[in-house]
This record gives structure tokens, C-alpha cells and sequence, in this order.
């Protein structure tokens, strides 16, 4: 296994559409699902043997926040506003954060650096490693790794161990290359 007996809570961020949800139903079901954008105050939850994970909007522009706990992990979801409010909370204990990009979506690719970099300076993920998903790379007009890393500055990140990963969701291709990653860096938490 690749995460054997420790816990991890990791939070999965990304712009709408770069393929979040995609994602989580590949790694822990291990099949393509339709998916509709995660809208309002909508709460998906999925629990696939001892991991829960969950999906709730909480931004405009920055689509949704995905974020998947060990099972010990248990999360009191409200409606969208509550959940505004209540970041820290939200943040508090996270190993990792996956950000999910869509390597096809230049136009945003600013957007999401920005806001990576304000994630980056929360107080609460100051020990979280970061792994960022450069996804839909089966698509003819992905940006590479290496555009993506320049494009995000990767590289002026000091503070925070990461990690570039191509991917297709779609296929499920790199995810378990990025987790293994994660995997290795990141001890985890102990079962209470
Ligand atoms: N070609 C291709 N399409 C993908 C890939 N990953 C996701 N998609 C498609 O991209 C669209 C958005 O995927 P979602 O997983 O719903 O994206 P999301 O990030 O959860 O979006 P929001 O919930 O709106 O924030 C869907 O049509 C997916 O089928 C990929 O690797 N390759
Ligand atoms: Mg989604």
C-alpha cells in the first residue's frame, strides 16, 4: 500500500475544471466518472475502504477545494458562506496539498499562480508539502512540465517542499507517481 498504516489529510486545490474531481474518483475507485462542475454548497463525500473524502466549493474564481482525510478525520461541513469562514480549520493538519492544473488552460495559468502563492503563505500549511498536477497532458496543446514550472515559478519557492507531476486524470497516468512522492516525503500521522 502505498500510504500503509499513518493518516494523511490532504487538501486538493484548483481552478474549476482542471480535472480535481477527476482525480479523486480515479485514485480511490479506479474509474473514469462523469462529472459536473461542484456547484453552491454542494457536498460530495465518498468513503473507499479507510479513506473519506470530500468535495465542497469554496471560492468564485477558484472553483473548489477538494480535500481527502484519513478516516479519523471527520469534518463538520456547512453551507458554502460557513465554510468561507472557517479556512483555518480547514487547513489545520494538512500533509500535503495537491494543486491540480490544467495544462491546457493558459489564459489562467496566472490566476492559479497567484493563488497558489497566497495558499503557500497560510499560517496552517507552513509544513505542508505541495505537489503540483500538470493534468490533461493527453491533450495536443499541454503545457509541459517545464512551461508550467516557469509559469507558476516553482522555483521561487522556498519555504515549502515541491513536486511537478504530469498526469491524466483521465487515465489515471502519473497520479500514483505523485502520491508516491508525497508518500515519501510526508510520515504521515500516527492512527489514534
Ligand atoms: N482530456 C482530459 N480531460 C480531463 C482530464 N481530467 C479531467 N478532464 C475533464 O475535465 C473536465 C473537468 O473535470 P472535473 O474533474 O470535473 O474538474 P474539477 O476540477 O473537479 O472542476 P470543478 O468541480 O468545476 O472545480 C471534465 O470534463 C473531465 O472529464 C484529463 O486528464 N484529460
Ligand atoms: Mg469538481
Amino acid at each position: 500500500m502505498l500510504f500503509p498504516a499513518n493518516e494523511y489529510k490532504i487538501v486538493v486545490v484548483g481552478l474549476d475544471n482542471a480535472g480535481k474531481t477527476t482525480t479523486l474518483y480515479k485514485l480511490h475507485l479506479g474509474e473514469v466518472v462523469t462529472t459536473h462542475p461542484t456547484v453552491g454548497s454542494n457536498v460530495e463525500e465518498l468513503v473507499y475502504k479507510n479513506i473519506r473524502f470530500e468535495e465542497c466549493v469554496l471560492f468564485d474564481n477558484w472553483g473548489v477545494l477538494d480535500y481527502w482525510v484519513g478516516v479519523s478525520g471527520v469534518w463538520d461541513l456547512g453551507g458554502q458562506d460557513r465554510l468561507r469562514t472557517s479556512w483555518a480549520t480547514y487547513y489545520r493538519g494538512t500533509h500535503a496539498v495537491i494543486a491540480v492544473i490544467d495544462s491546457t488552460d493558459r489564459d489562467r495559468i496566472s490566476i492559479m499562480k497567484d493563488e497558489l502563492f497566497m495558499l503557500l503563505g497560510h499560517d496552517d500549511l507552513q509544513h505542508s508539502v505541495i505537489l503540483i498536477f500538470a493534468n490533461k497532458q493527453d491533450l495536443k496543446d499541454a503545457m509541459t512540465p517545464a512551461e508550467i514550472t516557469d509559469a507558476l515559478s516553482l522555483h521561487s519557492i522556498k519555504n515549502h517542499d515541491w513536486h511537478i507531476q504530469a498526469c491524466c486524470a483521465l487515465t489515471g497516468d502519473g497520479l500514483y507517481d505523485g502520491l508516491g512522492w508525497i508518500a515519501q516525503r510526508v510520515p504521515g500521522k500516527a492512527p489514534s
